[in-house]
């Protein structure tokens, strides 16, 4: 927390992405309602709420993965929507993304997934782009041993590394994380926290501080990691009329909330969701 507290975003006050009133429907569902966020450039930024409320789908709409059915997305000042399927790859080399699974390629080396954006991007050969995966492996604590592996050969800890080995190799201006310390242990949550910190804070001493944005159920991480926190409410559980971000504040801040829906959340407690669960599927 103090950590949190110290850090400062590096032109705050400057957005890199923001949603503007995006509304969400995949067929009759709707995930996301007249949401608007704005992720200030060199912050982090994490994104809450229980399973299922739209956090992944929130990430992928400010990049482009998903296109929403109502409102926009401006990145760098340019609206999504106005941009060109060629606008939108190049905008995509500018973003790392470390998916909740870590998506690794199972037919290639693990040396080969962390070489591959750069290769895809045409950055750099094969053999300069697998010596800068070594590097960025080994910045991640992986040995030379794990280099010639499949990702199936690797625990779920290490597979996380890889991915985040992999994001960054490309040295992008905003990094993704979609729950990146989900399935892990405590200790190696706390390494890949640890990691994502120490990303931050090498990117600011070079003068050019990434913006991250973190999904993730995590308090723990959630605490260690946020300059500034979004909580989501799942659509179908607000009242109608009800804004679906329910909490924007401070770590600090949402430790002191006294909004029940939150501080229950903060809490990790049940309270009577199970039986409102046991209702919704009777209904
Ligand atoms: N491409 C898609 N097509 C149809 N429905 C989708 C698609 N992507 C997500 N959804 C639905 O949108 C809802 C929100 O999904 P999302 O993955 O954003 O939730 P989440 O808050 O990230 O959940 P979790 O914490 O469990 O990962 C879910 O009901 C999901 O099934």
């Amino acid at each position: 927390m103090a950590g949190a507290q110290e850090k400062k975003p590096a032109e705050a006050g400057e957005s890199l992405v923001e949603a503007r009133g995006v509304t969400v429907r995949f067929g009759d569902q709707t995930v996301l309602e007249d949401v608007s966020l704005h992720v200030e450039r060199g912050e982090t930024l994490v994104i809450i709420g229980e399973s299922g409320c739209g956090k992944t789908v929130l990430m992928k709409t400010l990049i482009g993965l998903i296109a929403p059915t109502e409102g926009r997305v401006v990145f760098g000042g340019k609206r999504l929507d106005k941009m060109g399927e060629k606008e939108l790859s190049q905008l995509r080399t500018r973003v790392g993304y470390v998916f909740q699974n870590a998506a690794l390629f199972d037919s290639l080396t693990v040396a080969d997934n962390v070489a591959f954006p750069l290769v895809e991007h045409g950055r750099a050969n094969r053999e300069t782009a697998y010596q800068q995966a070594i590097e960025r492996l080994s910045a991640v604590g992986l040995p030379p041993s794990v280099m010639a592996k499949r990702p199936a050969e690797l625990s779920g800890g290490m597979r996380k590394r890889v991915g985040l080995a992999r994001a960054l190799i490309v040295e992008p201006e905003l990094l993704l994380y979609d729950e990146p310390t989900t399935g892990l242990d405590p200790i190696m949550s706390d390494v890949i926290n640890e990691l994502i910190t120490r990303t931050c804070e090498s990117s600011r001493q070079q003068g050019a501080a990434v913006t991250s944005v973190i999904v993730t159920h995590d308090m723990r991480s959630v605490l260690k990691l946020a300059d500034r926190i979004v909580m989501l409410y799942p659509h179908t559980r607000l009242e109608p009329g009800e804004p679906q971000v329910i909490f924007e504040g401070t770590p600090d801040e949402i430790e002191a909330s006294d909004d029940p829906r939150v501080s229950q959340f903060v809490r990790g407690e049940a309270g009577e969701r199970l039986d409102e669960m046991r209702a919704e599927a009777n209904a």
